[in-house]
């Protein structure tokens, strides 16, 4: 696990940024496409102005195809739809062909969402091994990733796939990824700042006796992948030296 810790929120995602390009460098020159999973909520929204306007033209965006670690179960028109946060701050200053974004359907059942959702991955991995070239994560102050919230199912879920939860405190249902596809990805990069993240952050990465239940962020661990956080400072403030 690599740790960058950033005095200013810019430096960071600046940073964030040209990892996101050099990444994407190497899986189009091996395998000719970029596999990319994203993250929602509001810490993402700068890096995508960043990597979509400030960097336009550092990515051959005809070669990236996207995906969303997690969805909130709501019409694709809703603010709160993580698909829309990414068309109006990342997809919409590019030109990327439809085809080339998966968004979770909400117009179905969730735990259908789910279903359609893997189908969607398993054809575009024409069967093969789900492996993304990266998955940006989000955390939550409550130490969730994805939508892998505290004391749910999906803390234990053990199969490589996407499902959906009911998440009991938003009494609400979410679609995500579970972790044992998460941990499949060549590179896991989460993205978390500022002060209210800072005591999931010490737990997520400073407690020795792991207690996933309770910090399922624990999970993420890549199998045979690279897994980098970006954090600025106020976010460390209760890690220990
Ligand atoms: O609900 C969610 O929260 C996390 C963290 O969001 P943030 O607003 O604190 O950045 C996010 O990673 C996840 O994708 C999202 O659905």
């Amino acid at each position: 696990m690599n740790l960058l810790i950033y005095k200013t929120l810019e430096e960071l995602n600046q940073d964030l940024a040209d990892y996101v390009i050099k990444i994407a460098e190497m899986s189009i020159e091996e395998n000719d496409r970029f596999n990319f999973v994203l993250t929602g909520g509001n810490s993402p929204m700068e890096l995508y102005k960043i990597l979509s306007i400030d960097c336009k033209d550092r990515i051959d965006w005809e070669k990236v195809y996207f995906f969303f670690g997690d969805e909130r179960n709501v019409p694709a028109d809703d603010e709160n739809y993580n698909g829309l946060m990414a068309k109006k701050n990342f997809f919409d200053n590019l030109n990327i062909a439809e085809d080339h974004i998966f968004y979770v359907n909400t117009t179905l059942a969730p735990e259908k969402a789910a279903i359609e959702y893997k189908k969607a991955i398993d054809k575009h991995f024409n069967g093969n091994d789900i492996v993304f070239d990266l998955i940006l994560l989000g955390m939550g102050d409550d130490a969730h990733t994805a939508s892998i919230f505290p004391h749910t199912n999906l803390v234990k879920a053990e199969e490589v796939t996407v499902a959906s939860v009911f998440v009991e405190k938003l009494n609400t249902y979410r679609i995500s990824f579970t972790a044992p596809l998460i941990n499949k990805a060549e590179n896991i990069a989460f993205l978390a700042f500022g002060e209210n993240k800072a005591a999931a952050l010490s737990h997520v990465i400073g407690d020795e006796q792991k207690d996933f239940d309770t910090y399922p962020a624990q999970l993420i661990n890549p199998i045979d992948g690279k897994l980098t956080w970006f954090v600025d400072e106020a976010a460390t403030k209760l890690l220990e030296d």
